[in-house]
């Protein structure tokens, strides 16, 4: 009901509140000041650590990622994020990959591009061409969105923002397999079960049945053009939040309810900290944390019903282990260390294989002379599996090792083509930022969708219905411009 949006008489909110302090919830604080301007206070509520899925492990003196760790170099609100904030980009360091199916490894990287590329037309035929292109299409149309956002124009529905990219081809993308998208396409079943398979595994934890949407989200985040920021992907979030100058509250928030009283519509926020349980009135709130039953954001409706009984779906389980040790090499089929020249080992959808990949990483803060650590040597791997290792399974990957540290994050939704996306409207001026997370999950996709809510709220408080889900923007900006 637009009544109920902002006041008739144009007075801005004074008070707003986020909930969460991952990308998502710090990318909403900071895109809030910016449009609502210097007078706003904006409280942000953080459960746990700033960052959220952004979180760095600490092994012999480095730290190192053990949540979203790439961004792409065509992640714009990223990029923008880490220039405004003095921050420094740490590129990937080239290292070699290769697939195992659980006896051997069925493909090798080589140091050579041009036999890399005849033996992939050899096995596929042109296979990889196809997904290539399918690839590059679907990232040109994604980057539309920075000119509607730079434009000012928002989206009711994570639907409505999809349409506006790449119309009803895009919506349907997150309702069918990315198997039936590639199969179509006239992508090999040999390359989807011996590439395509194994980079779901070790990006999303799942297998070529997920919705092709989030299917290419990770085909792009296995391309070569990644980079990472220097110190710590968490830095962006406790930089914007400190940017946007907003009140960081260390305190779960329990419930949510609406208040209708001489000023209007408010949301009463009750919360708990460490000294106790407390409440607060906001003229708006968003909500940047998942959700679904299965995370326990613990937030509770009361005095309405949101658009949902309670939201469809489960998050998967993926288990991150950060080993210090030596890779035992000839389980890969290499008994000399000093002959295994892979980085990166990704897996098929074998049964009985215990885990997605394991990958030498680098250490968010890496010097002008850092290198890999050889086979041979002591370094640190990241093991991704969807169960905690046992003791036997580390034993089977490792040699040896010095420290095993382990992180089991509820990381991203268990995908399925049947799921509906999550609303981004709850109530007039309450508005959820983690289904976008349906379509895919990516610090992107989070920092996508907080600008999208910013300006969402932003018309909708100053009723300007002319900036919200409208058509045909592609032949819009080209005139207005
Ligand atoms: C292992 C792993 C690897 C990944 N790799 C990549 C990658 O390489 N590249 C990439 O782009 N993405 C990656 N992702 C995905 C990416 O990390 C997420 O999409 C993104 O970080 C989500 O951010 P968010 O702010 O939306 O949610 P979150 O980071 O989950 O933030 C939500 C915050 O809300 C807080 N919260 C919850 N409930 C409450 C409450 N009631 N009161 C107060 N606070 C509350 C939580 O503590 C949390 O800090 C990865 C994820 C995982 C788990
Ligand atoms: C949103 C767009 C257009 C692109 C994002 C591409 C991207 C960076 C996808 C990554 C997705 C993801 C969940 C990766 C998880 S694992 C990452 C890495 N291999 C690791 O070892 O940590």
């Amino acid at each position: 009901d637009p009544e109920e949006h902002g006041p008739v008489d144009g007075a801005p909110p004074s008070k707003i509140a986020v909930v969460g302090a991952g990308i998502g919830g710090s990318a909403t604080a900071h895109f809030l000041r910016q449009h609502f301007g210097p007078e706003v206070q904006v409280d942000v509520f953080e459960k746990g650590e700033v960052g959220g899925r952004l979180a760095t492990v600490t092994v012999n003196h480095n730290d190192y990622e053990s949540g979203g760790s790439i961004i792409h170099s065509l992640n714009l609100h990223m990029q923008e994020f880490v220039k405004q904030l003095g921050l420094k980009y740490r590129r990937n360091v080239a290292g070699k990959m290769a697939v195992f199916n659980g006896e051997e490894m069925i493909l090798e990287e080589t140091d050579w591009y041009l036999l890399d590329l005849f033996r992939l037309w050899w096995r596929y035929g042109i296979s990889f061409i196809r997904l290539q292109m399918w690839v590059e299409e679907i990232m040109e149309k994604f980057m539309r969105i920075y000119k509607y956002q730079a434009h000012g124009y928002a989206f009711s529905s994570v639907e409505e923002l999809l349409d506006s990219l790449g119309g009803s081809g895009f919506i349907n993308m997150t309702r069918r397999p990315l198997s039936d998208s590639l199969l179509e396409l006239g992508v090999s079943q040999r390359f989807i079960d011996e590439v395509i398979a194994p980079v779901m595994r070790i990006n999303y934890g799942q297998n070529v049945s997920i919705p092709a949407f989030v299917g290419a989200v990770s085909l792009a985040g296995a391309q070569n053009n990644l980079w990472a920021v220097e110190g710590g992907n968490k830095l962006v979030c406790s930089g914007l939040l400190k940017m946007a100058s907003a009140n960081l509250l260390e305190a779960q928030v329990n419930s949510i309810s609406p208040i209708h009283s001489g000023e209007g519509l408010q949301y009463q926020l009750s919360f708990t900290t460490a000294t106790g349980t407390a409440s607060e009135l906001y003229d708006i709130v968003v909500l940047a944390t998942p959700l679904q039953a299965s995370v326990g954001s613990g937030v509770q409706f009361q005095g309405f019903t949101p658009p949902f009984d309670e939201l469809p779906g489960s998050y998967h389980s993926t288990v991150a282990t950060i080993v210090h040790g030596y890779l035992n090499t000839s389980f890969f089929g290499f008994p000399d260390p000093r002959l295994f020249p892979f980085a990166s080992v990704l897996t098929t959808d074998t049964p009985d294989l215990f885990f997605n990949s394991v990958a030498s990483v680098c250490p968010v803060n890496i010097s002008a002379g850092f290198r890999r650590k050889q086979p041979q040597e002591a370094g640190v791997y990241k093991v991704f599996s969807p169960q905690l290792l046992e003791k036997f399974q580390l034993k089977t990957l490792f040699r040896s090792y010095y420290s095993v540290q382990v992180t089991e994050w509820q990381a991203y939704p268990r995908y399925s083509s049947s799921q509906r996306l999550p609303p981004v409207e709850l109530h007039p001026n309450l508005y959820y930022l983690n289904g976008i997370e349906w379509a895919g999950s990516a610090m992107e996709m989070s920092s996508v969708a907080a600008k999208n809510i910013a300006l969402l709220a932003y018309h909708r408080w100053n009723r300007q219905t002319d900036m919200v889900d409208q058509r045909d923007l592609v032949h819009r900006i080209k005139t207005e411009l």
